[in-house]
């Protein structure tokens, strides 16, 4: 009898090990991150949910690697490369290029037009203005602002202003896409464009998503979602045609 072949495991593109966080000294320090393990497996949408203040945008700041952990934590590996190991300019160059961060305060440059915003990341590349903003718009043009690429931030709403964060995230095509509340300030339309277009990126064996949320109306998205509290990571659901969301993490609002 011929062996059934393995199932080939996902590539990752986030690894950590033992991570904790904590912020403050003596009396006042609070630990925010209790060693914590989590995978993010390439060719999926994970989103992380938990109570406000259990952490979730601490994690996620430290596989953007914007911000580092305390000394004596086990590993944070991007794409097979640990973040702890780098110095401080190879950390900037790899998240310039592989990782698109969607902050909840979207930090738009309010004196760029949404096109210069969005071709930010590609300038830093060293590509040309004039093949960063054409891709720009092509990018603005997929989240529904194709009429208001010559728009400042200011002249726009909130959940414009989101859309111009994310398309910013998007525009130099990175492996790994990291949202904190990316459907907060949109409508349900605008919603779902956006998650398509995650889905899009996520469907690539060697890229990922993954998004921090409350908003209940995307969890159908998620092929994975990891529950928080308190610091630690509770619970690691993998959604599946035969193994939907359960009750219980349906209601993380
Ligand atoms: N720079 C900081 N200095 C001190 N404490 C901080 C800092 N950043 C976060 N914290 C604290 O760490 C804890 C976790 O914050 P974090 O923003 O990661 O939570 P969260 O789960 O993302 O919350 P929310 O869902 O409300 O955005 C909170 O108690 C917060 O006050």
């Amino acid at each position: 009898m011929p062996d059934t072949p393995a199932k080939t495991p996902h590539a990752l593109a986030a690894r950590l090990r033992n991570v904790n966080k904590s912020f403050g000294d003596g009396g006042s320090r609070l630990q925010v991150l209790k060693s914590i393990d989590l995978d993010v497996r390439c060719g999926d949408i994970t989103m992380l949910v938990g109570p406000s203040g259990c952490g979730k945008t601490t994690l996620l700041s430290i596989i953007a690697g914007t911000l580092g952990v305390d000394p004596g934590s086990g590993e944070v590996k991007v794409f097979d490369q640990d973040l702890l190991k780098m110095s401080s300019r190879q950390n900037t160059k790899f998240r310039s290029t592989s990782i698109g961060f969607i902050f909840q305060a979207f930090n738009l440059i309010p004196t760029l037009t949404c096109t210069e915003n969005v071709s930010v990341p590609l300038l830093i590349q060293g590509k040309s203005t004039r093949h960063a903003e054409k891709r720009a718009r092509e990018v603005l043009d997929q989240v529904g602002l194709g009429d208001r690429m010559k728009h400042r931030p200011t002249q726009l709403s909130g959940g414009q202003q989101q859309r111009v964060a994310i398309a910013r995230a998007l525009v130099h095509e990175p492996r790994l896409i990291i949202c904190d509340e990316p459907t907060a300030a949109l409508d349900a339309k605008n919603g779902t464009l956006v998650m398509e277009l995650f889905e899009k990126v996520a469907r690539s064996p060697d890229r990922a998503v993954l998004i921090v949320t409350h908003d209940n109306r995307i969890f159908s998205h998620a092929d994975r979602i990891a529950a928080m509290d308190d610091g630690k990571i509770v619970e690691v659901h993998d959604v599946t045609g035969t193994n939907p969301l359960p009750e219980h993490l349906r209601h993380h609002e």
